[in-house]
């Protein structure tokens, strides 16, 4: 049986006193799983990502591996779940000079035995593959389109090559169909791979076509709780159930599920 690597309990992210934009969310991600993550726009799918890496206020738990990630120290567990948001636009610098920040860092240190300079190699290979122009890595990321941001920072999340979980907030938003379909292959290969050290991804997509490609299960945010279907577009011809704009929700649990998640 596969094992549980990430465990949602319970998890609540309040903005004000008694105001929640979801509550009680729980679900076990395991090995092999990719956990396509959809519900329409504002119901929390980019927060619950940030709650589970630790970057929000929260309540509830994300247990890696059996335990907390202040057991861990927080920099270590974010090096083990790795959260790589839609846009790079706050990094200062280059991509090269993030990943050289990154792979100073004691946590990278303590995790990986790599060079720093065999991780920029990795990445730059690895972005190759996808048509980045290794010059790139050298161009301040405020002079990146959308698009070839968007490849260096996943090319540098695979490149530090310590994440057994990726947490992908719409990865491929700015790609074209082609160079979208070759990221997909690399990441669903790397979760294949016995040998990769990357064990399962939550993604979040807004694409019933992607959800297709490369989930394996499917969970939706949805009225402030979730909950978990076998169909990787439920979303896309929901008629009800769903608010049409989304709303902070004012009361605790609310989970609505076709199969508990
Ligand atoms: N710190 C905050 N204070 C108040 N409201 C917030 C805060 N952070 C997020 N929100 C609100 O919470 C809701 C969820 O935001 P979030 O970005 O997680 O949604 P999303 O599902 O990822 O949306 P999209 O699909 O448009 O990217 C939004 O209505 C947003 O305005």
């Amino acid at each position: 049986m596969a094992e549980p690597v990430l465990e949602l309990k319970n998890v609540t992210r309040y903005v004000n006193e008694g105001c929640n934009i979801f509550s009680d969310i729980s679900f076990v991600v395991n090995e092999g799983d990719i956990v396509v993550l959809q519900g329409r726009s504002g119901s929390g799918k980019s927060t619950l990502l940030k709650c589970v890496a630790h970057l929000t206020l929260h309540k509830g738990e994300c247990l890696y591996r059996g335990s907390s990630p202040t057991t861990y120290g927080i920099t270590s567990y974010r090096t083990k779940v790795l959260y790589v948001p839609q846009r790079s636009s706050l990094l200062p610098g280059s991509p090269h000079d993030f990943l050289t920040t990154i792979t100073s860092l004691a946590a990278h240190k303590s995790t990986s035995r790599e060079t720093p300079q065999d991780v920029f190699k990795r990445g730059l290979d690895i972005s190759e593959q996808w048509g980045v122009d290794p010059e790139l890595w050298a161009r301040s990321w405020i002079n990146l389109s959308g698009g070839e941001s968007q490849r260096i920072l996943m090319a540098a999340a695979l490149a530090l090559d310590t994440a057994e979980v990726l947490l992908l907030d719409e990865p491929t938003s700015a790609l074209d169909s082609e160079t979208s379909s070759m990221v997909e292959s690399y990441l669903i290969d790397c979760v294949k791979n016995q040998g990769s050290s990357l064990k399962a991804i939550v993604w979040v997509t807004h694409s019933p076509e992607q959800s297709r490609r490369v989930g394996t299960r499917f969970i939706y945010l949805s009225a402030g709780g979730c909950y978990e279907s076998d169909d990787p577009s439920a979303l896309s011809h929901s008629t009800s159930g769903l608010p049409s704009t989304p709303k902070l929700h004012s009361s605790a649990p609310s989970i609505s599920s076709s199969r508990p998640a």
